[in-house]
């Protein structure tokens, strides 16, 4: 299946079409299983853009828009925010970033996240990471992360742990069936991690470059790692 889809949309102003062809991974694992902190290494080495859709609906509540008290409710309690609004925000981002290959972290969620974006983006991940990890480390991790979020609290915590299993599980799932996950042992030291993810990124961009596929500047990175 190829690896590129067309994001096609009307602007604002419903006058303008706006096309073009993006490589999509979705970066999928439980609350504090380290995907945040491993898309940052990915951004640096194989040119792709970060987009978290927490962070993402975080910046909503700040730009104080019409949503953002439903958002940050829904944020507290550990719960997923409907589809449409997440979805649009994605949409928007990539719509304005320049690049073509986008890291989607934390998104989708749930089935209905799922079906959403694919129905509106009409995109298909080329394929997606998923960060094993246990609850026991995921819980430490977060409890000292420090950045002052309102829902790395334990109560919130044990939350997210519940709707991850319950909603996120069966996406990876689906993604899985359909052969498109590599699975990470996420509970390992940041270095290690990456070694693993740097192999799926190189062997990925050496592939689509040889079908053309993909158009990539990891050319540098793909000589310094080891591809099975
Ligand atoms: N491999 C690791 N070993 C130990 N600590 C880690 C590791 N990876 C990330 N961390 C730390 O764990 C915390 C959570 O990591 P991070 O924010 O990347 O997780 P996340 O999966 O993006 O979480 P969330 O889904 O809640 O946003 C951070 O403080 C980070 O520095
Ligand atoms: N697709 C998404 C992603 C995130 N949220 C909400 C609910 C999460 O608990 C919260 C924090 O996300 P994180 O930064 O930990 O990925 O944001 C959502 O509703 N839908």
């Amino acid at each position: 299946e190829a690896p590129t889809s067309s994001v096609t949309d009307k602007v604002e102003n419903g006058s303008q079409l706006d096309e073009k062809k993006v490589t999509v991974v979705f970066v999928l694992g439980g609350p504090g299983s380290g995907k945040g902190t491993q898309c940052a290494n990915i951004v640096e080495h194989f040119g792709f853009t970060h987009l978290s859709a927490g962070d993402l609906l975080r910046a909503e509540i700040k730009s104080g828009s019409e949503n953002g008290t439903m958002i940050q409710n829904m944020i507290k309690e550990g719960k997923i925010v409907p589809s449409e609004v997440t979805v649009k925000l994605l949409q928007r981002a990539m719509q304005e970033n320049e690049n073509d290959k986008f890291l989607i972290d934390g998104f989708p969620r749930n089935e209905e996240n799922r079906a959403a974006f694919e129905n509106v983006t009409k995109i298909e991940p080329a394929f997606v990471l998923f960060f094993n990890c246990s609850e026991e480390e995921m819980e430490k991790r977060l409890l000292n992360r420090n950045q002052g979020r309102d829902d790395d609290n334990i109560e919130t915590i044990r939350k997210r742990f519940k709707v991850f299993i319950e909603s996120s599980l069966p996406v990876i799932e689906y993604y899985q069936a359909k052969g498109k996950v590599h699975e990470i042992d996420a509970g390992r030291p940041r270095e290690e991690v990456f070694e693993t993810i740097k192999n799926i990124f190189a062997t990925f961009a050496k592939e689509s470059s040889e079908t053309g596929k993909y158009v990539d500047n990891c050319v540098n990175v793909m000589t310094e790692v080891h591809i099975d």
